[in-house]
């Protein structure tokens, strides 16, 4: 009848794809949770994060040891070619997050799991954050990230409440790039001020985590200090945050476009992709990643 189904092995063949690199050390890394990620903060040990787009880089930061994986929406960016993350829907979030999970899933990852709710997919109303966070909590993700402070403060209080982790993320938000005016240093001087109000209030909204992107060094530091129920992590914010992120393709030196200076490239002096991994997450841990000169302001 058809040579198809006569053609097809008895036997499930062997992944083509190959195998996903295990964890390195298995029997003493427990999966990261927010307790332990509160342990860490209050501990003092730095909290590292990285972007992971797709299953294979997943598993390989988290085999490196990284903490934190973002499914960032600068995936629009580094995956879609667009220029801005302005054009990222939800649907794509929930893809990309997808893959990200399988990856950890298929190495029994230890990885905090955080996706970002994208443009236009939590502005509306509490309820329709809480839709989209639950599209990215079906997918994975552990905990959900959204931009801006004010407003979003009462939709992350909604959030949580409702057993949503959430991560906030003040600064330059790059969602609101054309409203900011580029991608440019933020809560200067008097705009300082209103940031840390911003920042209090999420924290006292149950925000267990806040990103601040390209804020003075000084500001980033303060808070820090300030806020204990919620973890800092900065990204071209200086070296006083709980954490640091990055965008993975940037720091193995990965970047069509110009470098943000907050950037430092860890394939430089690296034999290859997981050395480069594991000696991001040695830096942040041990505090020589960022250097206060060369990245922040
Ligand atoms: N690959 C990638 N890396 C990122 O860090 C990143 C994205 N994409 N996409 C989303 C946002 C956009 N981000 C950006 C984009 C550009 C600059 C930038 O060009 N910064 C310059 C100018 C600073 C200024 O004018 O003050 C710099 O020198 O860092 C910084 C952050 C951060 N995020
Ligand atoms: C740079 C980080 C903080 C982010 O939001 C992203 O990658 O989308
Ligand atoms: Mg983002």
């Amino acid at each position: 009848m058809s040579n198809i189904t006569t053609s097809q092995p008895e036997t499930t063949p062997a992944s083509p794809y190959g195998t996903l690199p295990p964890a390195s050390t298995p029997a003493s890394r427990k999966p990261v949770s927010l307790p332990r990620l509160a342990d860490m903060h209050a501990r003092g040990e730095k909290i590292s994060m990285l972007t992971a787009y797709d299953a294979t880089f997943a598993a390989m930061a988290d085999a490196a040891g990284v903490d934190c994986l973002l499914v960032g929406d600068s995936l629009g960016m580094v995956c879609q070619g667009l220029n801005s993350t302005v054009g990222v829907s939800l649907e794509t979030m929930r893809y990309h997050t997808d893959s990200v999970s399988r990856g950890l899933r298929r190495v029994q990852g230890t990885a905090w799991l955080i996706a970002d709710l994208p443009f236009g997919s939590y502005q509306e109303s509490r309820e329709q954050a809480l839709r989209s966070a639950t599209v990215l909590m079906q997918a994975g993700a552990h905990m959900v990230k959204l931009e801006g402070g004010g407003w979003t403060t009462e939709t992350v209080r909604f959030l949580v409440e409702r057993g949503i982790p959430v991560c906030a993320h003040l600064g330059l938000t790059p969602q609101t790039v054309h409203a900011l005016g580029g991608y440019r240093v933020q809560g200067k001087g008097d705009a300082g001020a209103l940031l840390k109000q911003h920042a209090h209030a999420l924290q006292d909204a149950g925000a267990t985590m806040l990103v601040l992107e390209m804020v003075p060094a000084a500001l980033a530091a303060e808070l820090t200090a300030e806020l204990k129920h919620c973890a800092t992590i900065g990204i071209g914010a200086g070296k006083a945050t709980a954490g640091q992120v990055l965008v993975l393709h940037d720091m193995l030196g990965i970047n069509l476009g110009k470098m943000p200076k907050f950037v430092r490239n860890f394939m430089a002096d690296a034999p290859g992709v997981l050395p480069a991994l594991k000696a991001y997450v040695q830096a942040v841990k041990d505090g020589s990643f960022p250097d206060d000169q060369l990245h922040a302001w």
